[in-house]
């Protein structure tokens, strides 16, 4: 469904984003992993259309999205940021209706109070978004993407800040969505173990450059991602026989 060919970006001359070439399939959870830096957050941005794309295109289902207005943009992809940039003073509830502006007629979304149940917001729907901590933020921010219906989300960092319930069913949720709202995520992360449990397939970002673009399982015994961080990873496995690389 999503498409990047030869996509590059600099800022202030210094290259940040080379040549980066990928396809995403839809339905399928994709993580992106790298160290500090690298360019994984410039990548979704450029996908979402904060930043110009300068070299290169993106596709998504064969339309260039540089040719999309930011309506047709919002009907195709929902973005979570790291951090919100700038808190309007809606409730929760008010903020995450608004995310239905690009709602075509016919457009199926997960009706409002389930969308709260679930992602453990009910309590707090009338709470101005200034008030929030750091993960009821976040879950709000997830909601929110979903509550836009694109069939594309990217994730930046979605679960930084939970705590480990919370990291835990935001993970699960990004699992059950994919399959009962067919979504596909485009997913940053730096919990290497979750991207390894939850992800279809890894994109690995170093200096700007896509090192990596295949499934997860020749990730797991540690060694490439040693190289990648330039840290020695070990393997420990569980009583279940889960491995995780710490
Ligand atoms: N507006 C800007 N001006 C100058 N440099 C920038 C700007 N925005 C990003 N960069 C640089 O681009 C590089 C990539 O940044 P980016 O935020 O994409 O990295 P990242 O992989 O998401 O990192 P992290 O894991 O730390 O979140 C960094 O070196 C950053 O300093």
């Amino acid at each position: 469904m999503l498409n990047t060919t030869n996509l590059s970006y600099s800022i202030e001359g210094k290259t940040i984003l080379k040549d980066i070439n990928f396809s995403l399939e839809p339905n399928t959870i994709t993580c992106v992993l790298g160290p500090n830096g690298a360019g994984k957050t410039t990548l979704l941005k450029q996908i979402c259309g904060l930043s110009k794309v300068e070299k290169g295109t993106i596709t998504i289902d064969n339309k260039n999205i540089s040719k999309m207005n930011e309506n047709q943009r919002a009907c195709e992809i929902a973005y979570v940021p790291q951090k919100a940039s700038s808190l309007p003073s809606f409730t929760v509830r008010d903020f995450i209706l608004q995310a239905s502006y690009s709602h075509q007629e016919g457009q199926t979304f997960p009706p409002l109070d389930d969308l709260l149940s679930i992602c453990e917001l009910n309590t707090i729907q009338n709470q101005t978004l200034s008030t929030l901590s750091g993960g009821e933020m976040q879950r709000t921010l997830f909601a929110s993407a979903l509550y836009q219906a694109s069939p594309l989300i990217l994730l930046d960092e979605v679960t930084a800040g939970l705590d480990p319930a919370h990291h835990d069913s935001i993970c699960q949720l990004i699992q059950q969505t994919r399959e009962s709202h067919k979504l596909t995520y485009l997913w940053v992360t730096h919990d290497i173990n979750r991207a390894l449990m939850y992800a279809d397939r890894i994109l690995i970002l170093k200096n700007g450059e896509l090192i990596f673009d295949d499934n997860p399982q020749s990730l797991k015994d540690g060694r490439f991602l040693s190289q990648v961080f330039d840290k020695q990873f070990k393997v420990l496995t569980d009583d279940e026989g889960q491995k995780y690389l710490i």
